[in-house]
Parts: structure tokens; sequence; C-alpha cells
């Protein structure tokens, strides 16, 4: 499939400090990329290099096959949430949205039809003033999906988002993802990611330090899993030597390599175990891991 976005060998400096350096990765249609990294790692450069809003130093950026910063055809599919979205206070939410419905010249016919997806309906003739943060973050979120745009660039779209705000914010995202749209959210909440994120590209310093499917980046990082298993009653813990470990009483654990996952599992289950968890590397974990690998080959 051909990618929306496509970034080959792509650095940004601004005067002596090197914000990207030498990225490539490609994004495709119907997928939602999580964009990680520390502050300063390079994920907002990158997301305006996306959006044509800057242009790279060196290397080359395509979006839908066209150049962002000089195709206005290009530019007319994106969705864009700024980390910092700042509103017109004296407007109301609609008022709001038919602002930039004019802008993006989307049609005003949709704004009834967003307030009401992202929960506003109710708030709709309030004024922005009198919203709370999550709110605002939803209006934002309404005014980046004007003119149902084929590529969203969401920066740290969740932040003051409660967590069953959170839930119905991915739910709409899977939607348009299954809609065809291509999706990148910036983030530093990497628990609430996994399971929802089809791609994972990791940033460090201004470079690509890791880029794939959360399964792909587990295989590459070779990370244990962790295996526990509780005995049933009067059961003996004989069998399980080695690098088992006991945890509060009658817990066992194992941290396992991939290939002998299966085998240590199988072993487990010919005593009479009361429970089982099999609990693979978290992003969290995935995401120190490849950060201490670019340290380490500094
Ligand atoms: N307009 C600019 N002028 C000078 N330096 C900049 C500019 N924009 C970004 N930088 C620098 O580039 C580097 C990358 O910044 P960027 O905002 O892309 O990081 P980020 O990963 O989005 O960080 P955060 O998670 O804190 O938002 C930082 O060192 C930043 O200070």
């Amino acid at each position: 499939m051909k990618p929306t976005i496509l970034l080959d060998g792509v650095s940004k400096s601004f005067g002596a400090i090197r914000a990207v350096r030498n990225v490539s990765l490609a994004l495709a249609p119907g997928e939602i990329v999580a964009l990680v990294g520390h502050n300063g790692a390079g994920k907002t450069t990158l997301i305006k290099l996306m959006l044509g809003l800057i242009r790279p130093t060196e290397g080359v950026v395509r979006v839908l096959g066209g150049d962002p910063s000089t195709d206005a055809e290009v530019r007319a599919a994106f969705g864009y949430l700024p980390e910092n979205v700042a509103f017109n206070p004296a407007l109301t939410g609609r008022e709001t949205l038919h602002f930039y419905s004019a802008l993006k010249r989307a049609g005003r016919e949709q704004v009834e039809g967003l307030l009401e997806r992202v929960g506003l309906a109710e708030a709709a003739g309030r004024r922005v003033r009198t919203y709370s943060k999550g709110m605002r973050q939803r209006l934002g979120l309404a005014q980046a999906l004007l003119g149902r745009p084929r590529v969203l660039l969401l920066d740290e779209p969740t932040t003051g988002l409660d967590p069953a705000l959170r839930r119905d914010f991915y739910r709409f995202l899977e939607q348009l993802r299954d809609d065809g749209a291509t999706i990148l959210l910036s983030s530093h909440a990497l628990s609430e990611l996994e399971g929802r994120a089809d791609h994972v590209i990791i940033m460090g310093r201004g470079e690509k330090v890791a880029d794939g499917t959360l399964d792909e980046l587990r295989r590459l990082a070779r990370l244990p899993t962790r295996i526990r298993i509780r005995l049933a009653e009067g059961e003996r813990r004989d069998g399980f030597q080695g690098s088992w470990r006991a945890v509060n009483g009658r817990m066992l654990e194992i941290d396992a390599a991939p290939e002998e996952k299966v085998a240590l599992v199988r072993a487990a289950m010919g005593a009479a175990i009361a429970d089982l968890d099999v609990v693979p590397p978290t992003l969290d974990e995935l995401y120190a891991h490849f950060q201490d690998r670019q340290d380490l080959d500094r």
C-alpha cells in the first residue's frame, strides 16, 4: 500500500540545534501511529515538517505524494491538533467551529455532528471561556476533524482528558482509522498507547531509535516476558527451582527469554496451579530499552 506520509533522510536544524537528524519513515493509510520520545526529542519538529509548517534542512517530506509546504491540496487533507490548543475565549464552541470551517473551507453542515461526536452538543452555545480543559481539548479535536481529514496529526491529544473521555477518544480514533485515515499521535503516556497504536516510532535526541509494531519492537528488544503462577493449595514448590523466585507467599515468577517462554509455561502446567499470568514487556520497558541502547551507542 502506498504510504500517506514518507520522510526520506530528513534533518532539521535551528541554528546550532539539530532538532531532527536523518529520519526516514513511512506511515500507511488505516493505521494509528504513536510517536514517543523524551522532552526535546524532536516529536513536534517532525509533526511540523509533516504539516509543511517548516521545511527540512536536508531530505524529502512527501504527504499523499505531494510537498506539504507548497501543495494546498495536500494541506487540505490534514487535521492538526497542536500541543497547546488556544481558542478565542469570547466565542462559543459552535462559533469556534464555524470560524474554523470557514478557514478550512469545510462546510458548516459538519459542525453539529462533530459537536455531538466529541460530546459538546449541550455546551455548544457556551463561551469557550467557561469550558474545562477537557472540553477545550475536545473542541480542539472537533476542529482537527473538520473537512474529513485523511491525515490526522495530534500532539499530546489526551492531556487533560479523564479516563472515560480517553477511552471514548481512542474509540473515536479507531473508527477514523478503520475508515482509512492515517493518525499520528505524539504522547508521553506510553501505557495508554499499549494495544491502541498499530505502529510505534521512538525518537531520542532527534534520531529515530525504533520503528515497528509493538510485537516487532518486542522481538527486536528481546526483553524477557514475565511468567507468574499461583500454586494450588497444598502444591509444593519443589518443581520450580533455578530462576523461579517466590513472591508474596504462594506466587512464583520467572523472567523468560522469548525462546524459553512456551517451554516454561508448559512445564508450569504440569503442577497444580491456581492461576497463571504471562506478561510481555510493556511499552514503557521497550521505550527505556531503546533509549538506553541509544546511550550505549554514543
Ligand atoms: N523554533 C525553534 N528554534 C530553536 N530551537 C527549536 C525550535 N523548535 C524546536 N527547537 C529545539 O529542537 C529540539 C526538539 O524540539 P521539539 O519541540 O521537536 O521536541 P519534542 O520532542 O516535541 O519535545 P516535548 O515533548 O517537550 O514537546 C529541542 O532542543 C528544541 O529546543
